[in-house]
């Protein structure tokens, strides 16, 4: 019997009202659930990318918070949800996720007078992180889908050839993703389609995560390299690009994985769309310039120098791939100005990637 839930998601309570993830460092040769039990361990698993992706981050942090206040002392919870918040917030810098669902968990437990109630507030609230990304995923994928429809009604029958960088899919949100659910609902309407998945070095995403997904998923992908994309797109092999991001300005520049900008000049040059699929939750309204003001990560050099996978007889081994004293440097995400940007799908509908069309799309936020 599979250990996982049906509909497959990322994350989930079990029976006993632990929380459950699947382990993302070790697909796609193992698919194994991990339990996490305390604070320490929801930073760990988001520190070393065992859960990764913007919503997927907020959300793992959330229930963290709720963890923190079930283990907190009596007489001083509060203090000790302060610590959590502030510990949690430094586990990753990019995606804006993780620091606005920890001030959302905040408000939570500040309204209450009691560490009983801060553990209910704090479970209320992260269900309600998860239930919402669910939901706003699955209105992407309908606005997102029209875009594909579009495409498909001038290709005669021919699959719509889809370019993507990363997992911005299932796997970096709770269910659907922001890339792929107008990928599955595309497909669901029998629309031929086709996705170029980027492997995504170092931390092959693209490889490891986003083609698991897409053959859990029955869509049709292939696997390139990197460096692959500008070639396809020079000779008419990509009708569009489709990315997520970590964290969009209110100006419409969006911080992804890193390549994702190299990405979109070579869209630019050929004159193919550059679309960016986002939950409302990656959009740092506090932020204009995505080149000043969007912290990049930058992690450790060995993720560059080595390589992981399984050797032909099935045993998974970490290879070095350049001399053993080679000093690497390791940026996890770069920015792709708004102007390269074709257009932002969000769960309230398709918009330009701008003040303007941010704004008409999210009035409240003006
Ligand atoms: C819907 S997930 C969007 C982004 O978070 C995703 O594209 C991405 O860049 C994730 O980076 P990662 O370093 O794997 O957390």
């Amino acid at each position: 019997m599979s250990v996982l839930p049906q509909p497959l998601r990322t994350l989930w309570l079990n029976a006993q009202e632990e929380l459950q993830v699947i382990n993302q460092i070790v697909l796609p040769h193992k698919v194994q659930v991990e339990t996490l039990s305390t604070t320490q361990e929801v930073y760990w698993a988001i520190r070393n990318m065992l859960v990764r992706g913007a919503p997927l981050i907020g959300a793992t942090a959330a229930y963290g918070i709720w963890l923190a206040a079930k283990a907190a002392p009596e007489n001083d919870w509060k203090n000790s949800l302060a610590l959590a918040h502030a510990y949690l917030r430094d586990a990753r810098p990019t995606a804006v996720n993780l620091s606005t669902c920890l001030d959302r968990m905040r408000a939570a437990w500040q309204a209450c007078y009691s560490r009983a109630e801060a553990i209910q507030a704090c479970r209320y609230q992260a269900d309600a992180i998860v239930k919402e990304d669910i939901e706003i995923c699955f209105q992407i994928g309908q606005h997102g889908l029209k875009i594909i429809e579009e495409i498909a009604a001038r290709k005669n029958g021919q699959p719509v050839q889809i370019l993507t960088h990363c997992n911005a899919g299932m796997m970096g949100c709770i269910r659907w993703g922001t890339i792929s659910s107008p990928i599955y609902q595309a497909l669901a309407k029998g629309i031929k389609l086709h996705v170029w998945v980027d492997e995504t070095r170092p931390r092959n995403q693209g490889s490891k995560l986003t083609a698991w997904e897409f053959e859990q998923h029955g869509v049709p992908h292939s696997l390139i390299v990197d460096n692959a994309g500008g070639h396809l797109m020079q000779h008419q092999l990509v009708d569009m690009v489709l990315v997520g991001t970590d964290r969009t300005t209110r100006e419409g520049d969006v911080a992804n994985k890193i390549g994702t900008y190299l990405k979109a000049l070579a869209a630019k040059d050929n004159n193919i769309p550059f679309y960016v699929a986002l939950p409302s939750t990656t959009i740092d309204w506090s932020i204009n310039d995505g080149l000043k003001e969007i912290p990049i990560e930058e992690r450790d050099s060995e993720e560059v120098r080595f390589v992981d996978g399984l050797t032909e007889n099935g045993q998974y081994e970490k290879v070095r791939i350049c001399p053993e004293n080679t000093p690497a440097r390791n940026y996890g995400f770069d920015v792709t100005p708004a102007r390269l940007v074709t257009g932002l799908i969000t769960e309230r509908g398709f918009c330009a990637a701008s003040r303007e069309g941010l704004e008409g799309l999210f009035p409240e936020k003006k």
